[in-house]
């Protein structure tokens, strides 16, 4: 299959590489001779011009910024789109909103995050079309993929998609408590790291609820609990939490305020 990539970013390089690893013919596009020079050193054709990209692809993937996207549509004629599958990984952007520009195409979503990089993400994945299976097929190939209805993609995104961010940031505290304690920061790196892993192969081995985890860790009048009462007295899990949902939020707002940019677009073609 023929695809493109608009907007080989981080999660656009990512799929650039996937697609061709599968055997797929790419053409990545970018703004800045930077961007243009990666895809090429990877194998794939570049160009700066979207059209070029959309018109000579059956799967075309969206990943550029959700801001950036109403100027990208706008330099783009409306029947390119007609017969196209489209993919787009845009926080927020909802599918109303892409299958109002985007007239003839089948839609889909695809929230992924970082470790798309690393071949580990976990992709979320709606909409309809007889091109599921190959847009499918397109995410495994950086993670996996779970199907869910479109109302669970901002809290996917908050989870998931941002996710990473959230855990390095947790990473980089117990790294500087234990630099704190007297610790080098390279070990105490390297030893968070394999400690979050058996922490994750534990909790996939048990499948209980976490807390079971968390309970055969606590020792009475151990060292855990006197963690643990410092977390809950700086209200630690209220505070992810809050997290998740504040970043939840921002994706539905984001997707409100581009769909709103969308409709004065079409309103103005008119
Ligand atoms: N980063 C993440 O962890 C995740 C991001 N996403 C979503 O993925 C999308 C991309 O994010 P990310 O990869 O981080 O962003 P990046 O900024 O890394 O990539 C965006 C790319 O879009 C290119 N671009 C901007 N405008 C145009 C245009 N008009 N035509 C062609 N290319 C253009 C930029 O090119 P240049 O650099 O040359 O200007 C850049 O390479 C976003 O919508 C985001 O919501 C989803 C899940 C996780
Ligand atoms: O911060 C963002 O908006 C994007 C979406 C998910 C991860 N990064």
């Amino acid at each position: 299959m023929r695809i493109a990539v608009l907007g080989s970013g981080t999660i656009g390089t990512a799929l650039v590489r996937a697609a061709l690893s599968s055997g797929h013919r790419v053409i990545g596009t970018g703004r800045s001779e930077r961007t243009l020079e990666r895809v090429k050193s990877l194998g794939a054709e570049a160009t700066r011009n979207n059209e070029e990209a959309i018109a000579s692809s059956e799967l075309v993937v969206v990943s550029v910024k959700p801001q950036h996207f109403p100027e990208m549509v706008s330099s783009v004629s409306s029947d390119l789109w007609i017969g196209r599958t489209v993919v787009s990984v845009m926080a927020g952007v909802r599918l109303e909103t892409l299958r109002r520009i985007m007239r003839g195409a089948e839609v889909f979503r695809a929230m992924p995050n970082v470790n798309s990089t690393v071949g580990k993400s976990a992709t979320a994945l709606t909409g309809e079309g007889e091109r599921r299976g190959e847009v499918d097929s397109l995410f495994r190939t950086v993670g996996v993929t779970y199907w869910v209805q479109e109302e669970l993609m901002d809290v996917w995104t908050a989870l998931v998609g941002s996710g990473p961010a959230f855990v390095s940031e947790l990473v980089d505290g117990l790294v500087l408590g234990a630099v704190a304690s007297g610790m080098s920061r390279e070990l105490a790196y390297s030893a968070v790291l394999d400690m979050l892993e058996g922490t994750i192969a534990n909790l996939r081995a048990h499948r209980g609820h976490p807390l079971e985890l968390r309970d055969n860790v606590t020792t009475p009048a151990g060292t855990t609990i006197a963690g643990l009462k410092v977390m809950e007295r700086r209200l630690v899990k209220s505070a992810m939490m809050e997290t998740i949902e504040a970043a939840s939020r921002r994706a539905a707002r984001l997707g409100k305020v581009i769909d709103e940019k969308i409709s004065r677009e079409i309103s103005e073609r008119k």
